[in-house]
């Protein structure tokens, strides 16, 4: 017996076409609809177009009404596996939101296209039946949301896209892919060793995310003193450095009780309170800024949103972000 797939359309570029001018735009029927026939030979599909979204547009709200959408359609039929296809561009974002905020009883698996419907080459159709032939694999249970692109299946806390338009921009620097989909079976050789799961109403922290560079100046940073934030994740150097010019005004910030997330530039490796200067790591773990676990800037922002539902005390989120 054939498993039954629900595949939900967000948009992206696996959703679009490219026209005489060579402009890649988003089509009112999603062109993911007219694969279905492809993916009746792997799973019996139900197909919904939910969003019709460049993924550039998502927000955190939008995903948490994603995860809402899915809940409901799970409680409402038992489905043995979700695909949701989706722009590449905040994938990563999307998928690790889910992560982080499913209440998962069956496989999920983020998907999409770097070429769009109509180029010769579309990656969108083979993509798609990866996911699907993945989604309804029972390997695929309590591995936590997937993300499979190109013959690969990566875990969502660890991939990234890297790749402005090869088709194997999705790679997972730190630690690889846990699986491959190989012509005739869906194989694992790695699995995430831990899952975090929070139980969220809404996402809507205002949560900024900057990148340090050298030479910082501090009015890069001195306006979000005028704002109201929830939190700020910073994109540190190394093994988690910053510039000295922008510490008096991370000191004011976190006077005024919001946490600062630390994440470095690096794309492996973990922050570290290990260098002695000024703007080194103990400085700043001295002064409670909280130290990400080698998640990325976008991820870690993701994080912090969703754990602010939880607890506003630095140390119960550093608790949460050694995880
Ligand atoms: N390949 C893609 O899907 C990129 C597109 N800009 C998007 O994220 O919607």
């Amino acid at each position: 017996m054939l498993k039954k797939i629900l595949v939900l359309n967000t948009g992206g570029t696996i959703a679009m076409s490219v026209d005489a001018s060579e402009g890649v735009k988003p089509l009112d029927d999603q062109a993911v609809n007219k694969i279905v026939p492809f993916l009746e030979r792997y799973a019996d599909i139900t197909m919904k177009n939910v969003l019709n979204l460049p993924s550039p547009h998502m927000t955190p709200a939008i995903m948490n009404q994603l995860r809402q959408h899915i809940e409901e359609e799970l409680a409402a039929y038992p489905y043995e596996g979700v695909v949701i296809t989706h722009g590449t561009d905040t994938l990563e974002e999307t998928a690790y939101f889910l992560d982080l905020t499913l209440s998962l009883t069956v496989p999920v698996v983020v998907t999409g296209a770097m070429r769009s419907s109509n180029e010769l080459g579309a990656d969108g159709p083979v993509n798609l039946i990866s996911s699907v032939r993945a989604a309804a694999d029972p390997d695929s249970v309590s591995k936590g949301v997937l993300v499979v692109f190109n013959d690969e299946i990566h875990a969502a806390c660890h991939v990234t896209k890297t790749h402005t338009s090869n088709v194997a921009t999705f790679q997972s620097p730190q630690y690889g892919p846990i699986g491959t989909i190989a012509k005739k079976q869906v194989h694992y050789h790695h699995a995430p060793l831990t899952r975090e799961h929070y139980v969220i109403s809404h996402a809507d922290a205002n949560v900024p995310l900057i990148k340090a560079v050298a030479g910082m100046d501090p009015s890069w940073l001195q306006f979000l003193l005028d704002q109201t934030i929830d939190g700020l994740v910073i994109e540190a150097f190394g093994l988690g450095n910053l510039p000295p010019a922008i510490l008096p005004t991370l000191k004011q910030i976190l006077a005024k009780g919001v946490p600062i997330v630390l994440v470095s530039r690096c794309y492996n490796g973990q922050v570290q309170d290990v260098y002695d200067y000024e703007g080194g790591g103990r400085q700043l773990k001295e002064l409670g800024i909280i130290f990400s676990n080698g998640l990325n800037g976008q991820k870690a922002r993701l994080k912090l949103i969703v754990t602010l539902q939880q607890t506003r005390d630095f140390q119960q989120l550093q608790h949460l972000f050694d995880q």
